[in-house]
């Protein structure tokens, strides 16, 4: 830290924090008194203007024509009004807001915070002090008659959350909502720490200790507490966390499929004619949306083929707007038509979709602990399509072939459905991103477990809707915009 602006390191540096809150209290005070005044010459003005107003409301027309009266309302409204308006325009006390801004408040930055909370808690430990006794200003068996305020306790429970000590952060969380009520409800909402938002910060803690249901209920009453914006917050927020839970269970238990009585093994021999001279093995994992795991589509010879015609142009893969990142771990490479002639025939077998004017076929293989996270492969409008993500329009289907063992890992995931299909060389999943109406099933979101131990290649075809009106006639209701 640059020499004079470490400000916890020394007392005499700190002792300087008092003055400059001085001047900050001066100055905020003066901008008060200078708000205060504009709304009481507002005030009077609207009073001035409201005893003329009355007595010309009650009758119009007779009012305006007496010229004692008319002249006076069209010198308000040309004159007077412009001026007023102008001055309500200006700001009150706007140098006092300058030299708030000007006071170099940004020397009193994280790093400093940071440094006293450290010295908080390097006390804390090494005196063996516990977190109650020192927000209650004992210290070291001696009372003191400093106290810490929620906001504070807030602070410490930030700075561990963020240095991964997530039960400590609880415990400095749990006293600052017992302190909650001692700070001004106007200052919690200024300063982010209104109960809704703590909730949702007990939530995310929760959930980084691995316990979902404590997560869920914390949410829950983030949702009682929070204003309407906060409760959408928390609801996509719950929604995220539940899925994250669930896509890490399902990781863990790699063929996780439903027992279901209606779901069915069997031969398909009916969606092209191919398949009555040879059927497809498909094992049924949900009808609704659709999920079907076909085993042994490619052979070991034309997984390798396909691999090795992939290697050499892989590239790193991108999410919707074209970046990379640490949610999708993998190298892609986009394969022609007329390379993959035998998979291309699978996938019109397997769906008996027309695949003439879809994406390319991309084959991926996944780095050290590679993954997807949980994803759609669909968009839900408009905005989340651009052309250049989506050149074909929305994603029907999607059909996953297993290309490579994976000796450990990497099952695919679908977080909404507790499904989890092992990366098995040969078998192909199929499965729909849209519903009947044509939008996005929000319960197709699936991911891609991390590998523990292998090489994993797959390929995902992506069918698109436009040429599917034959096979797929029976959309109806709000049709999706790409359509
Ligand atoms: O590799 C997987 O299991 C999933 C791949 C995937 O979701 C995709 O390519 O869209
Ligand atoms: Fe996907």
């Amino acid at each position: 830290m640059e020499d004079g602006k470490s400000f916890a390191s020394s007392t005499y540096n700190m002792a300087s924090l008092v003055s400059v809150e001085d001047h900050l209290l001066e100055h905020l005070g003066a901008y008060a008194a200078a708000l205060q005044q504009k709304i009481y010459q507002i005030r009077i003005v609207l009073k001035d203007m409201d005893v003329e107003h009355q007595k010309a409301a009650l009758d119009p027309v007779a009012f305006v024509s007496n010229p004692l009266n008319s002249f006076p309302l069209v010198r308000r409204m040309h004159h007077d009004a412009t001026k007023l308006f102008q001055f309500f325009q200006r700001e009150p006390g706007e140098e006092h807001l300058n030299f708030i801004a000007n006071y170099g408040l940004s020397d009193y930055n994280q790093e400093n915070l940071e440094e006293a909370i450290r010295g908080l808690l390097r006390i804390k430990e090494t005196y063996e002090l516990n977190e109650r006794d020192m927000s209650r200003g004992l210290l070291w068996h001696k009372q003191y008659d400093s106290k810490l305020s929620a906001l504070d306790c807030f602070e410490m429970a930030q700075y561990l959350f963020k240095m991964d000590k997530c039960n400590e952060s609880f415990k400095w969380i749990q006293i600052g909502l017992e302190l909650h009520d001692k700070t001004p409800q106007v200052l919690h909402e200024l300063l982010g720490t209104d109960r809704a938002n703590i909730w949702m910060q007990i939530g995310a803690l929760h959930s980084a200790m691995n316990d979902a249901d404590g997560a869920a209920m914390a949410l829950k009453t983030a949702i009682k507490y929070g204003s309407n914006e906060q409760r959408k917050q928390a609801k996509v927020f719950s929604q995220g966390i539940a899925h994250y839970h669930a896509h890490l269970e399902n990781c863990r238990h790699p063929g996780t499929l439903p027992v279901r009585s209606e779901l069915k093994c069997r031969y398909n021999t009916l969606t092209t004619p191919f398949l009555r001279l040879a059927p497809l093995k498909l094992e049924e994992l949900s009808r609704d949306p659709y999920l079907v795991l076909y085993h042994d589509v490619v052979q070991a010879s034309q997984m390798l083929h396909i691999r090795q015609l992939a290697e050499s142009r892989l590239n790193h893969s991108t999410v919707g707007t074209g970046q990379t990142l640490e949610g999708r771990t993998s190298m892609s490479a986009g394969l022609s038509r007329n390379e993959t002639q035998q998979l291309h025939q699978s996938i019109i077998d397997m769906t008996g979709f027309d695949i003439t004017n879809s994406e390319a076929l991309s084959v991926l293989n996944y780095g050290m602990a590679g993954q997807y996270i949980y994803h759609h492969d669909c968009g839900f409008n408009e905005k989340e399509m651009p052309r250049s993500h989506f050149p074909k329009g929305n994603r029907l289907a999607t059909v996953l072939f297993y290309l490579s063992e994976v000796a450990l890992g990497g099952a695919t995931s679908f977080p909404e459905l507790n499904i989890s299909v092992a990366a098995k060389p040969g078998n192909a999943l199929l499965w729909h991103n849209l519903d009947n109406a044509g939008n996005c099933d929000p319960r197709s979101l699936h991911s891609a477990c991390p590998v523990i131990l292998g090489s994993r290649w797959v390929a995902t075809k992506w069918i698109n809707i436009p040429d599917q009106w034959r096979t797929k006639p029976c959309l109806r209701e709000k049709p999706s915009p790409m359509k």
